[in-house]
């Protein structure tokens, strides 16, 4: 298995099941902006508030074959193993399959994850100690002060600003090694540099 960051805005992702953990799986594509339909004959109170406020469209039964095959992502989240197969079973032709039993049939797995604007830290262990991949997104997301986000779109608009300089190979790599000194996450500091980039004729500069 390799990680892949997948794009799911509008999207269409179909959760069967409607407990703790499609209710989990629900809140994270959601934040994602995915079109999210759950299939369910009970949900959690925080999927009910989430159904009343037209977030999520809701099919309140059990699963029926042919459920899934407008499916671009499909979550297998009932507590009935045998149930989880049958549907397993019918998503052959959905491209992307999360089984959150770690049955057959699923090609991709949930990881523990973070993030700081652009920047995207994610791990797994492969159902082999979730408990493990949540224990390491604890730590890292302590070395990830808050403002890495905005040292992310200052590293973001210095890139794009040094790919439209004329400046050589090896003194655009110098910046791109010298940004990443973590003395750098000072807005001061961010602000010389732009403006060192930008005087050697490196694209626009704009200061919020
Ligand atoms: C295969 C996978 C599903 C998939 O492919 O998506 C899966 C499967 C199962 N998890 C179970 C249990 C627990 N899962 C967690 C936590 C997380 N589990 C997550 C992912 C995954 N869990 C995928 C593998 C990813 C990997 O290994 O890296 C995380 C990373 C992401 C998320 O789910 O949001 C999230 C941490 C997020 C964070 O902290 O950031 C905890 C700890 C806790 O809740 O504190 C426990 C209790 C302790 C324990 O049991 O270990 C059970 C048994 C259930 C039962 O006993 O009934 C199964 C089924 C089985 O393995 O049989
Ligand atoms: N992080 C993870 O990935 C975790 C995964 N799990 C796994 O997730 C699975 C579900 O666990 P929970 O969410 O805790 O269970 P839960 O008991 O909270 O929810 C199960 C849901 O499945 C629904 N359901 C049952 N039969 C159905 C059917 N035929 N059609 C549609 N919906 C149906 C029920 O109505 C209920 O909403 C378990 O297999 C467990 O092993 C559990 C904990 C963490």
């Amino acid at each position: 298995m390799i990680s892949l960051s997948v794009d799911v805005e509008q999207k269409k992702v179909i959760i069967i099941g409607g407990g703790k953990t499609a209710e989990k799986r629900a809140k994270v594509f959601l934040r994602e902006k995915a079109r999210i339909t759950v299939v369910s004959p009970a949900v959690t109170e925080d999927l009910k508030e989430m159904i009343k406020k037209k977030e999520i469209h809701w099919l309140n039964r059990h699963f029926e074959n042919g459920d899934v095959t407008s499916a671009f992502l499909l979550v297998i989240a009932t507590d009935d193993c045998e149930t989880n197969d049958n549907i397993a079973l019918q998503a052959g032709n959905v491209p992307l399959v999360n089984r959150v039993d770690g049955g057959k049939g699923g090609n991709l797995h949930l990881p523990a994850q973070f993030t700081r604007g652009k920047l995207n830290v994610s791990v797994t262990t492969q159902g082999a100690s979730p408990k493990l991949a949540g224990r390491l997104r604890e730590e890292w997301e302590k070395q990830f002060p808050p403002a890495y986000k905005d040292y992310m779109d200052f590293l973001y608009e210095c890139r794009q600003m040094l790919k439209a300089s004329p400046l050589s190979k090896v003194e655009k790599e110098m910046y791109l090694e010298r940004m990443l000194d973590p003395s750098y996450l000072e807005r001061e500091k961010q602000w010389i540099i732009k403006e060192e980039i930008h005087t050697k004729g490196g694209g626009s500069l704009c200061r919020d």
